[in-house]
């Protein structure tokens, strides 16, 4: 039995804006929470494995990424200022098309640096080579729901299904369990009806929920309501996609009934604010699918889109801007924020009954925020300074699956100056190949 104890944090459980404990005591045994206390009331009953003195931080949830594509840190800051349609059909497909599965293993293991140093312990990923992607998760430590992208209307969408079929069998479960996987049928403007008819028989047939991008843009939903009469939500709807756990990227430009259809029936939504914002895409009513209980979390994207990585930052912007589109600064309060970014991510994936509280019998997915800094003083609230004033440098801790994953800044799992020479290095390569 390994055993990690957390001693001196205040402890942001996320159980309840109230569930905060001063100068508290989390036990890690095996990976698992199994007390989470008074000052000494987990220490002295066992030996420790190892103690973290976290005096003066904030102990809460990793934060859970529910939508980004890792490996295109290999398109960071290289097609920008750009609508969706012109940005991926004449800059990110014809780039991509040139990746090969190393290259995206190491966009994917830069993705995990950044993810990790900016305290997300889970991200939701979709992309091609995702045995490499796994591979990245596997070695950084990192937990992560991967689903292979597959563009119906592409001469390889066979293929893809069949690679999709493959990454199930080979990694869903893997990893100690860090690793599941879905199915990611890329959009409905990409996969026809009788291609997602071929992914829904997958998805039956292996026991696996589907992740998709819905209504991103105006000119998704005119495309789709001039094919097939109908919003992409209700196409999708009729389709009977809604039947598996599904997990709806952006939903921007969604009607009345949509938003009902979603708020029923999907599994989560992930809203991706600043992608949304920098695309011009639009706003998604958030707000409004709250209201009507839809379980949403939050995704940065892409670095193409947006161009970090950054929980914390897609957070606080999250919530300003449905306060800002609603007129209402009651919209999306800090605490709705944070909640957005562990706990509602985790059950958009599914994986609400293992991550995202702070509770005996998840899994310790925990990380350390400083709270000595001069932007986060006073603390009259500290709900309220953790969503709206730390910053990603902050974080100081990341404990994963309950291993330590970075302690003190250091990440002990990635070699970072390897990392980012390599990605320099092929990015170059990439730019300049014909
Ligand atoms: C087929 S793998 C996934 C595919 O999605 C592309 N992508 C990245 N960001 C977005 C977005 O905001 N909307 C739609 N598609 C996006 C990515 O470049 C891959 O090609
Ligand atoms: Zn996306």
């Amino acid at each position: 039995m390994n055993r990690l104890l957390i001693r001196g944090a205040t402890i942001l459980t996320m159980e309840g804006p109230d569930a905060i404990i001063d100068s508290g005591e989390i036990l890690i045994e095996d990976g698992w929470i199994t007390h989470v206390g008074l000052p000494g009331s987990a220490s002295g009953s066992f030996d420790m494995d190892e103690i973290i003195e976290a005096d003066g931080q904030v102990a809460m949830p990793g934060f859970v990424n529910c939508h980004t594509h890792a490996s295109m840190t290999l398109l960071r800051g290289y097609a920008d200022d750009l609508p969706l349609m012109q940005w991926l059909s004449e800059k990110i497909w014809p780039f991509e098309a040139k990746m090969t599965g190393e290259d995206i293993y190491w966009g994917a293991m830069l993705a995990c640096l950044e993810m990790i140093k900016s305290g997300t312990t889970c991200f939701g990923d979709m992309y091609d080579f995702m045995h490499d992607v796994a591979r990245a998760v596997e070695q950084t430590g990192m937990r992560a729901m991967l689903s292979r992208g597959m563009i119906g209307v592409s001469p390889n969408a066979d293929q893809a299904l069949a690679a999709a079929e493959d990454l199930a069998r080979t990694w869903n479960g893997k990893a100690d369990g860090r690793i599941t996987v879905m199915l990611g049928p890329h959009a409905p403007y990409t996969c026809p009806p009788d291609y997602l008819d071929k992914v829904m028989d997958l998805a039956a047939k292996l026991k696996l929920g589907i992740n998709i991008h819905v209504a991103e843009t105006l000119t998704e939903v005119a495309d789709i309501k001039k094919q097939y009469g109908k919003t992409p939500v209700k196409h999708l709807d009729s389709l009977g996609l809604f039947k598996f756990p599904v997990l709806a990227a952006h939903c921007v430009h969604l009607d009345e009934e949509d938003m009902e259809i979603l708020a029923q029936k999907a599994m989560g939504i992930a809203y991706n604010p600043q992608s949304n914002m920098k695309l011009a895409s639009g706003i998604a009513p958030v707000t409004k699918l709250i209201d009507l209980g839809a379980t949403v979390g939050i995704g940065t994207d892409g670095t193409a889109s947006n161009n970090n990585l950054d929980m914390l930052e897609e957070l606080r912007v999250g919530s300003f801007l449905q306060k800002v589109a609603t007129m209402n600064p009651e919209a999306i309060p800090a605490y709705r924020a944070l909640q957005m970014a562990t706990i509602d991510g985790a059950l958009c994936m599914g994986l609400g009954d293992r991550v995202g509280l702070i509770k005996e019998g998840m899994r310790a997915d925990i990380i350390l925020i400083d709270t000595r800094e001069p932007h986060m003083c006073p603390q009259h609230n500290l709900v309220a300074n953790n969503a709206y004033s730390a910053n990603s440098s902050d974080v100081r801790t990341v404990i994963i699956d309950g291993k330590i994953i970075m302690l003190d800044r250091v990440v002990l799992t990635i070699d970072e100056e390897r990392v980012m020479y390599e990605v320099r290095e092929r990015a170059a390569r990439l730019r300049s190949d014909k």
